[in-house]
């Protein structure tokens, strides 16, 4: 038979059986070997367990030691544990119903204890107090080998340089959370780009747009240009309220509620761009690329010129410079040379030709001329007691202005409030003086009677003006000094500029005054208040040193005209029956004309004129001039000549003499050496520039070597008075007390006073001296 078929026949049930019925009779009995390991074994394990040998029975001795395969140690350690000394069985835990008894077994040999095997070792009994304590290891000091939470000690270097990188560190480290919120920002959608577009938008974010633009001022929509600005107003923009949108599109009746229709993620956005119906953002300048995280990225790096742009705009720049330049230069270059040229064509020989004199004997013509006699008379008196009104209501009595111009004038004077000030605006013609209603500088004008040619020196009466009023003292031959009579007015005003004005007058040379009590139309032409006030002015007029009869009095309404040029026709006025005003100005004389004195001609104004570039005015002190005299000005000692001249009234004249007003046009000499106050004089007896003199002086207040202002005319210098040499008799001139202290009010002394700079003056000359805007003296140089 072949194999095969053998095993095709193979019954393998009964070979299985045969196989498991092996098995058991194997298990019951032993081979020799075995059985004497068993013997062997058991006796082994019987001797170790000594006298406890009797608690384990045998047959779980050789059931061990089969288990162990004959391993005698293991047997042992095993029936110790299981049968001699049992380990505690823990209260709650048991063990697995499902584990195998020997697997049980053997866990629970290993968590036996195993001290009771070394009882007997002397280690292992150590009484307490020589048992090992562990000390813990104390904390190093921090440094290399710390580790301890508190910061190591370091040298103060060491600190300076930590601290720096702490702070560089921070630095850089807000500075990247700050590029990252706006990388952040960037990656939401950002409606206000829109609003900044001022695109139009549909709907919710329409009005947003006008909210953004209103709520949130100055917001700036943040864009990956922009990554280093400090703050990001997007975030803190605050949302607009419905109420907002009402009254932002009150005509729009969408409710503003949003729409429920979900917005694209900032990453959707990011990636797939705004959604179509979402607002249009404006295309970004930048888009977000790998190395912007890079610190030293600039988002805006192409957005300016590029060195090489800047380099050549600048060349551009220069180039464009160097033409305007050149252009500049050559114009400069031509002023310059028109500036030379005009330099050159000054440096020349000055070929004006002198005008021509004729050489008249001017004292021969003046006695010659037999026409009127002149005047100047100065108009004095407190603030607003009527001397410009009576002067304009004079000259338009004298028709010197027509009744027109006075209408005009009180038109324009209604307009501003001040209708009563019309006439005097005949004189006051500055437009402060209209405003303010009071005269500030010396206004002149000019009327002629039927013997006498008369110029007119209107002065202020506002104590702020005093020096004007000087100025034109210095000029006149003789005074009015206006008084208001109306009640309380009078006395007031003698308290007041009356008797200053008086003083100055007086102390300037002036010996004729005429006093025009005004206003008596406003006490009903009062005969008694007439009186009172003439009394009273003759009384200190006289102690100010007038005489008598170069006073005199007149009772005028110089609003109305009453006895200025005609009689007053007002019956209560009937009780005066003397002069009017004007008949006592033809008969007042004037002072005495130096004529055979040398020229002296002090200068009230220099203007420009047709007739020359440089003219001047002024009323001639001393001495005769004719065209084309030389002239010399003082203190500049520059030489001018006439060229031509007009008098009075302004007439064309070929020669002026003392006591004249003229105008006197010059030639040959610069514009800069003649000012108002010079003086301009006969360049073969010139007056002498000083910065000191002696003053025969009428004390207005106490006197002291105190600092005073020196005023002649026009002219005024600071100075002091140095000295006060004498007290004088006031009638004889005879010394009374030599170097007093001071000098009382109404005392006439002798002081020496010494000035910054020198100024024209000589003996004869008539000064007055104010300190804090104050008359404190007045009198003659000696
Ligand atoms: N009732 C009345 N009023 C007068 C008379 N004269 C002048 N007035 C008024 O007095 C006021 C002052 O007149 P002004 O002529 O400006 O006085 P003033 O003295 O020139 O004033 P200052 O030059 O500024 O010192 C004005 O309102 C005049 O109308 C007069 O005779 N009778």
């Amino acid at each position: 038979m072949a194999r095969h078929q053998n095993i095709r026949n193979l019954d393998y049930e009964a070979e299985l059986e045969e196989y498991g019925a092996f098995s058991d009779e194997e298990e019951e009995e032993l081979s020799p070997e075995d059985q004497v390991r068993m013997r062997e074994g058991t006796a082994q394990v019987l001797e170790a367990l000594g006298v406890e040998a009797h608690k384990v029975p045998k047959t779980q001795i050789e059931e061990s030691l089969w288990h162990y395969y004959w391993d005698v140690d293991k047997t042992i350690t095993y029936l110790i544990s299981k049968y001699i000394d049992p380990p505690k069985k823990p209260a709650k835990t048991a063990p697995p119903k499902t584990a195998p008894k020997q697997d049980a077994a053997i866990a629970s040999a290993s968590r036996q204890s195993f001290a009771h095997l070394f009882r007997d070792l002397p280690w292992g009994n150590i009484p307490p107090e020589r048992q090992a304590v562990l000390i813990p290891p104390p904390q190093l000091p921090a440094g290399l080998l710390g580790g301890s939470g508190a910061p190591p000690k370091m040298s103060k270097l060491q600190q300076l340089a930590a601290a720096r990188k702490k702070k560089a560190e921070e630095k850089s480290a807000s500075g990247e959370v700050e590029q990252t919120q706006v990388k952040m920002t960037e990656l939401t959608v950002n409606d206000n780009q829109a609003s900044k577009e001022n695109r139009p938008l549909a709907g919710v974010f329409g009005k947003r747009v006008k909210i953004s633009e209103t709520t949130a001022q100055g917001r700036i929509p943040l864009t990956m240009a922009e990554p280093t600005r400090p703050e990001i107003p997007q975030a803190q923009a605050p949302e607009a309220t419905p109420s907002q949108h009402q009254e932002e599109d009150p005509i729009d009746p969408e409710p503003a509620v949003a729409p429920p229709k979900a917005q694209p993620s900032a990453f959707a956005s990011t990636l797939f761009g705004p959604s179509s119906d979402s607002p249009k953002r404006r295309p970004r300048e930048v888009f977000a690329l790998p190395y912007m995280a890079i610190s030293s990225y600039s988002p805006d790096a192409f957005g300016k010129p590029s060195p090489d742009d800047v380099v050549l705009a600048a060349q551009a720049k220069v180039a464009t410079a160097g033409k305007k330049s050149a252009n500049v230069h050559n114009k400069k270059g031509s002023s310059s040379a028109d500036g030379v040229t005009n330099q050159v064509s000054q440096l020349k020989i000055d070929d004006t030709p002198l005008p021509k004199s004729r050489n008249l004997n001017v004292l021969s013509e003046f006695e010659k001329q037999k026409g009127k006699k002149t005047a100047s008379f100065v108009v004095v008196g407190h603030v607003d007691a009527g001397k410009s009104t009576m002067m304009g209501r004079l000259l338009l009595d004298l028709n010197v202005v027509d009744q027109r111009t006075v209408d005009k004038l009180r038109k324009e004077a209604e307009k501003i409030g001040k209708t009563s000030f019309a006439l005097a605006w005949v004189l006051d013609q500055r437009h402060e003086e209209r405003s303010r209603g009071v005269t500030i500088d010396i206004a002149t004008n000019r009327f002629e009677t039927e013997t006498t040619s008369f110029t007119i020196l209107d002065a202020p009466g506002h104590r702020d003006f005093i020096p004007n009023m000087i100025a034109g003292a210095s000029q006149a031959d003789f005074a009015i000094l206006v008084i208001d009579a109306s009640t309380g007015a009078f006395e007031s005003g003698l308290k007041g500029q009356t008797r200053e004005h008086s003083l100055l007058i007086r102390s300037m040379g002036v010996s004729r005054i005429i006093v025009a009590v005004n206003k008596l139309d406003t006490v009903n032409w009062s005969q008694e208040r007439f009186d009172e006030i003439t009394h009273q002015v003759s009384g200190f007029l006289t102690a100010t040193g007038f005489q008598p009869k170069n006073i005199a009095f007149v009772p005028v309404s110089g609003l109305h005209g009453d006895n200025l040029v005609r009689k007053s026709t007002d019956p209560a006025a009937s009780w005066y029956t003397g002069k009017t005003l004007v008949e006592e100005l033809e008969a007042s004389e004037p002072s005495a004309r130096a004529l055979a004195k040398p020229l002296r001609m002090t200068i009230s104004e220099v203007m420009r004129t047709p007739q020359s570039s440089i003219s001047i005015t002024g009323r001639i002190d001393a001495g005769s001039l004719q065209m084309g005299d030389a002239l010399l000005v003082q203190p500049s000692g520059e030489k001018a000549y006439v060229k031509s001249l007009q008098v009075d009234d302004g007439e064309p004249a070929d020669w002026a003499v003392a006591g004249q007003n003229v105008v006197l046009h010059l030639s040959n000499i610069d514009p800069i050496h003649v000012r108002v106050g010079d003086i301009v004089c006969d360049p073969a007896k010139p007056i002498q520039c000083v910065d000191t003199f002696t003053l025969k002086a009428l004390a207005f207040d106490i006197l002291m070597p105190m600092q005073v202002d020196v005023h002649r005319g026009r002219l005024h210098a600071a100075g002091k008075i140095e000295a006060i040499d004498a007290i004088l008799d006031k009638v004889t001139g005879k010394v009374t007390k030599k170097k007093p202290m001071i000098v009382k009010p109404g005392t006439v002394s002798r002081v020496r006073v010494t000035l910054h700079s020198k100024v024209p003056l000589e003996a004869g000359q008539r000064v007055v001296l104010r300190s804090g805007g104050q008359t404190v003296a007045a009198g003659l140089l000696e």
